[in-house]
């Protein structure tokens, strides 16, 4: 569905894309990722036909996004970063003229408008004037604007940005609802979105790209420690016991109300330490209120491959 292959793209003096190739297959959702800058806007706004790429090619639904920019566009439905809508037309007009441009009419594009305002949950506000809708309502009338013309491709670029939880938690309920009937490219900070969402992730840093995979295989790759908490009562000497588990890194005493101990034992990626903890305790004759592993998250992976400067 999506083709990416060696795409460039210089500004003055920057390099915002940077020989960048993936694949989307049909039906997949994709999360995009990657810090402020690192040039999903750029590319999202390529494979949309908005801008033309320096070097290589994108290619939506086997159609190149520049050279074939009509049939390429027919295919996918594209909503920008701050979505920019006409403020003083009503939700339904605003619709219906979108939908012409797109080159439906009469039955089909009354039709139409009514479906996707419907799966946007917008009849309520179909009378209303843009401009005095609220922020999670006009991401709605962008989404529905974006589904107007049946594309296979969704692009959408940060749905839920500025939006309170409350709006961000019903995107993405809306969201959930395509899955499976559409492929979706995603860009987002919000993790728990793409984790909830998302099938995959191609994480961009400097307009390289720095990972591409299912979201539980980047936790799983990951190199970083996890952290295993404790909180035990009685004997002594705790921390040089504890220090003697074999994968422990770190120990860390954290705040605990007497006569209770809280320690947190940073370990090795792949090491589980509760059994050993475990034995420990009863050799100790300590009492356990709390022993869990903390794994590493989807955070951790977004920070170990985009803080480094490479
Ligand atoms: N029209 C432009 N002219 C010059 N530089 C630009 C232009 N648009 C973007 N850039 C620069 O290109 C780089 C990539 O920007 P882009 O908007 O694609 O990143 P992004 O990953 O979408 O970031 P964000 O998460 O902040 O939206 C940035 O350094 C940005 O300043």
């Amino acid at each position: 569905m999506i083709e990416v292959t060696n795409l460039t793209k210089h500004y003055v003096g920057r390099t915002a894309v940077d020989n960048l190739s993936f694949h989307v297959e049909p039906g997949e959702v994709v999360g995009f990722l990657g810090p402020n800058g690192a040039g999903k806007s750029t590319t999202m706004r390529i494979l949309a036909g908005y801008l033309p790429p320096s070097e290589g090619s994108a290619k939506v639904n086997g159609f190149d996004t520049f050279k074939q920019s009509i049939q390429a566009r027919r295919s996918l439905g594209y909503m920008p970063e701050n979505a920019p809508l006409y403020l003083d037309m009503r939700v339904k007009e605003y619709l219906h003229f979108r939908g012409a441009l797109k080159g439906l009419a009469g039955r089909d594009l009354r039709r139409r408008t009514g479906e996707v305002m419907e799966a946007c949950s917008l009849e309520d506000v179909r009378r209303k004037i843009i401009g005095n809708l609220s922020k999670g309502f006009r991401q709605r009338v962008a989404l529905a604007d974006a589904l107007l013309g049946r594309p296979p491709l969704l692009i959408l670029d940060e749905p839920t940005n500025g939006l309170d939880p409350n709006q961000i938690k019903q995107i993405r309920e809306l969201l959930f609802t395509f899955k499976s009937r559409q492929t979706i490219l995603l860009s987002t900070h919000i993790l728990s979105e793409v984790e909830a969402c998302c099938d995959r992730i191609l994480l961009l840093h400097h307009g390289k790209l720095r990972a591409n995979d299912t979201p539980q295989n980047l936790v799983k790759r990951l190199r970083v420690t996890s952290d295993v908490h404790i909180e035990l009562s009685g004997g002594k000497d705790h921390e040089s016991h504890l220090s003697q588990i074999t994968g422990v890194r770190k120990i860390t005493a954290d705040k605990s109300e007497a006569p209770w101990h809280r320690f947190t034992l940073r370990v090795e990626a792949r090491a589980d330490i509760r059994e050993a903890l475990f034995d420990l305790a009863l050799k100790q004759k300590w009492q356990v209120r709390e022993l869990h592993r903390e794994l590493p998250s989807l955070e951790d992976v977004f920070t170990e491959l985009t803080m480094s400067d490479h």
